[in-house]
């Protein structure tokens, strides 16, 4: 036989009726189940606020009549006319006894917990006479049981403990009496030996469905309820959420001890002792197969099975010299706490004893505070221990599972995931049993981690990157449309979604809190867009506080540059195409690599040398495992080679360069190529990250324009310039293929010495054979001594340049 408990929702609306009834009707078979039923959804509260009203002298009859409202607009609704009658006086009868109550309440200003409980009481014997007067008509073998003759309790009123013996014994008694029916008993309530009603706390449906399972040795208990299980976290913090399809008791204890508030844990214990599965449905969407608690269901493939979370807790630590080596103390705080019925939700203690920390409600923080000042008067007089104080603000996040026992490296994920989200843990604990690890953080942390947590567990499902860009233009247009194009590729290849949450170029921003769609991102910044502010955009994107966050710098300005150390100290990887970061003062470009360091997120800036070519990463790699460099030789302007493998012909030196600038080859001002200033940057980087820490004046340019190409104070005199001086490079073209050479502008380091000069080689130069925009840069090291290493190709342009940019926020997203 089973146990179909529904609670307030599967009873709180027509809607709900009807499905329950349905539920019934699919499992009607060979055997009766026994329904258990919670008053109707918010009736128990409305109840608790109406005697706690009546209490202090204040009217309830709002809140009567809505109670009264909500019952006979379901009978109204499923009941044909001639059959409401007999429920709706019963219902009377009970209203009227409640308003008696209550009025006595308030003549009297007194609200003892046992009047507290009869009242309460009404909420599920009004659902439960309704819903089986409904039921009859479809099941006319429905009967309406009052549980709270059943179900015997000692006076403990508000949270009675239950007479197991007893209570069992009745309830069999009564089932093998009824045998033919269907009988829908009120959940929650029950009763002392002097007949007066009580009630069973927290979670009283599910427990009174778990003692009636045990009590019949059911073959499941159903919990039918509002959601499809219990998920892996709380689904409003965590949009990925999902149900879980087994736990065992551990797990689901462990689970619902912190926040998951499908059952309530020691309602559990009854089924637990007997080995009752028990299910947990959704009403609402039945063909959901839920989620199911069982004995032996710890071992599943995955790692962890839940993150459970407490929004809300207050820290106390007791230290000082006077608790090492010293028993006792922490049996006197703790029994001293339970004594007072202060509920200690996690414990930590160092091995060196002279610290214990530990975790309560907020609401119980003071009275904590209190009674230690009083316990520990005369150690804390005497300096043995320090005064204690309070921590508010602060919130819990646990990580559950019966795997983890198995599994090393779980706490290492952890700790992993938090630390590089710039989570900071302030307390630490877990059972030797290993079925949890609880840290205690910050209550503003709490979302970023929990969402954090779960992408660093569940492998199967995509961990998301949150992505803010600055600059839309040429690169950044490019990045987007890769972005949207590989879409599916990153979903199926790396498991990996990259999200664009903000966009931001000079004039408009735009954060979404849902991410931006890349295929109308144009239209969402033109439209819902606000004017570009970048310490603002830059606050907005701080304060969303996301997990897994990557900052994007495709402009050629200043402005984002001085954000950067304050973006990686919040925790928030940065990539950037722009070189002026890494090649303004030295300090600056230490500073944002040692903040990279320090929390732990990725600074990425492959593209500020050779675009997309594999530069800055072969020479990391090189310096990594303990290489030397010895030289380094290269080409590494875009535009510059470009001009000089095709100014050939009959084309004059000018067109070439707009050439350069139309194809997407130059920086956004192409006087920053000619001039030698973008290859003058990308040369300081390359030498700083090869260990040199040189700063622009160290480096010497050989400038390959005429003096008035220089000075030329637009881009358009520049021009102008290069066109009035065609003869000047004409000359020089002539020179190069006179001597069947060809124009090279190169750089080198050697000896920690830069410089870049115009060069004319001939065919047995290495740099001779180049095409297009090529770059092409020449590694000699302590390992490559004979023979240098090589890395050449495309050096700049859109595609390559975004390709670049691209792959290094996946290369966040793969940490
Ligand atoms: N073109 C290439 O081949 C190549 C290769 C490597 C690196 N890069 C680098 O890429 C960067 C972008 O180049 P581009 O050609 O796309 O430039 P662009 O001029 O086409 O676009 C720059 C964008 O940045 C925005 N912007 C400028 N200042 C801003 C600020 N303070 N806040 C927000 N947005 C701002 C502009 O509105 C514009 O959308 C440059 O730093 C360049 O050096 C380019
Ligand atoms: N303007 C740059 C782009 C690549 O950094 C170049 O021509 O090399
Ligand atoms: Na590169």
């Amino acid at each position: 036989m089973n146990i179909l408990k529904f609670g307030g929702t599967s009873v709180g609306s027509l809607e709900s009726i009807t499905a329950l009834l349905g539920i019934l009707k699919e499992q009607q078979g060979a055997e009766n189940p026994i329904v258990v039923l919670s008053a109707m959804s918010g009736v128990t509260n409305a109840l608790v606020e109406m005697a706690e009203n009546a209490g202090k002298g204040k009217i309830y009859s709002e809140e009567m009549a809505a109670i009264e409202k909500k019952h006979f607009e379901v009978i109204r609704a499923l009941l044909p006319a001639i059959a409401q009658n007999p429920v709706l006086t019963k219902l009377k009868i009970y209203f009227n006894e409640l308003e008696d109550i209550l009025q006595s309440v308030y003549n009297l200003r007194e609200l003892s917990l046992q009047t507290k409980d009869l009242i309460l009481s009404y909420g599920e014997r009004c659902s439960t006479v309704m819903v089986s007067h409904i039921a009859k008509q479809t099941f006319p073998n429905a009967l309406y049981v009052d549980g709270s003759e059943l179900i015997k309790t000692d006076h403990n009123f508000g949270q009675a403990k239950v007479n197991t013996y007893l209570t069992e014994s009745l309830i069999k008694d009564f089932q093998e009496s009824n045998p033919d029916k269907l009988l829908f008993v009120t959940g929650f309530i029950a009763s002392n030996d002097e007949g007066r009603i009580t009630t069973l706390g927290r979670g009283g449906s599910d427990y009174t469905a778990a003692i009636w399972g045990s009590a019949l040795n059911a073959q499941e208990i159903q919990v039918w309820t509002d959601v499809d299980g219990m998920l892996t976290a709380d689904p409003r913090m965590v949009k990925k959420a999902f149900s879980l399809s087994e736990l065992s008791y551990t797990e689901a204890m462990e689970l619902s001890y912190f926040g998951a508030k499908v059952i309530y844990p020691p309602t559990m214990i009854p089924a637990f002792l007997k080995r009752i599965p028990i299910v947990i449905k959704n009403t609402f969407n039945v063909d959901f197969p839920g989620t199911y608690i069982k004995h032996g269901a710890g071992s599943s493939k995955l790692p962890i099975k839940g993150i459970s979370s407490i929004d809300e807790i207050s820290v106390l630590n007791l230290s000082g010299s006077g608790m090492v080596g010293k028993a006792g103390f922490s049996g006197r705080l703790f029994s001293m706490l339970s004594r007072e019925q202060i509920n200690v939700i996690l414990i930590t203690q160092s091995s060196s004893e002279h610290s214990i920390t530990f975790a309560v409600k907020p609401s119980d923080a003071l009275k904590a505070l209190a009674l230690i000042n009083k316990e520990f008067e005369l150690e804390l007089q005497a300096r043995k221990l320090e005064y204690p104080e309070v921590e508010n603000g602060l919130a819990a996040l646990a990580i559950v599972g019966e795997n983890m026992k198995r599994t090393p490296g779980m706490s290492g994920k952890l700790f992993h995931a938090l630390g590089r989200n710039g989570v900071n843990v302030r307390a630490i604990a877990q059972g030797s049993s290993e079925y949890n690890i609880s840290v205690i953080i910050s209550k503003p942390d709490l979302s970023k981690a929990v969402n954090a947590v779960h992408d660093a567990f569940y492998a199967n499902l995509k961990r998301t990157l949150h992505v803010f860009c600055l600059g839309t233009g040429n690169i950044g247009k490019t990045l987007f449309a890769q972005l949207e194009a590989q879409t599916t590729f990153l979903a199926t290849n790396n498991d990996l979604q990259v999200k664009v949450m903000g966009v931001c170029n000079t004039r408009k921003m735009h954060l979404n809190e849902d991410g931006i769609a890349l295929n109308n991102w144009e239209e969402s910044l033109e439209n819902d867009g606000e004017p570009a502010d970048l310490p603002l955009f830059i606050k907005k994107m701080k304060a969303l506080n996301l997990p897994n966050c990557v900052f994007v710098d495709n402009t050629a300005s200043y402005n984002p540059i001085q954000f950067y150390k304050d973006v990686l100290q919040s925790s928030i990887s940065v990539v950037t195409c722009n070189k002026i970061g890494n090649s303004a003062d030295y300090e600056q470009y230490a500073a944002f690599k040692q903040a990279a360091r320090t929390y732990g997120v990725d600074f990425h800036y492959e593209t500020n040398v050779g675009a997309g070519l594999p530069i800055i990463r072969t020479l990391k790699d090189l310096m990594m495992s303990g290489d030397r460099i010895h030289r380094i030789e290269a080409i590494l302007s875009g535009t510059i080679s470009y001009i000089f493998n095709n100014y050939k012909g009959d084309k004059l030196f000018h067109e070439v360069v707009k050439e350069a600038q139309d194809k997407g080859y130059t920086e956004p001002d192409p006087r920053d190529d000619l001039n030698g200033k973008d290859f003058m940057r990308k040369m300081l980087i390359l030498a700083r990250d090869a260990g040199y820490p040189l700063e622009e004046d160290d480096i010497k340019i050989e400038s390959m324009l005429p003096p008035a190409c220089l000075a030329a104070a637009t881009v358009a005199d520049f021009y102008q310039e290069l066109e009035n001086n065609t003869e000047y490079f004409e000359k020089l073209k002539k020179r190069a293929a006179d001597d069947n050479k060809v124009l090279r502008y190169i750089g080198k380091l050697e000896a920690g010495k830069v410089e870049i000069t115009l060069q004319m080689v001939d065919d047995g130069h290495p740099f001779y054979m180049l095409s297009g925009s090529d770059n092409i840069i020449s590694f000699t090291t302590d390992r490559y001594k004979d023979r240098p290493l090589v890395v050449k190709g495309p050096g700049a342009g859109a595609e390559v340049t975004a390709a670049g940019v691209f792959a290094d926020i996946i290369n966040v997203g793969k940490r």
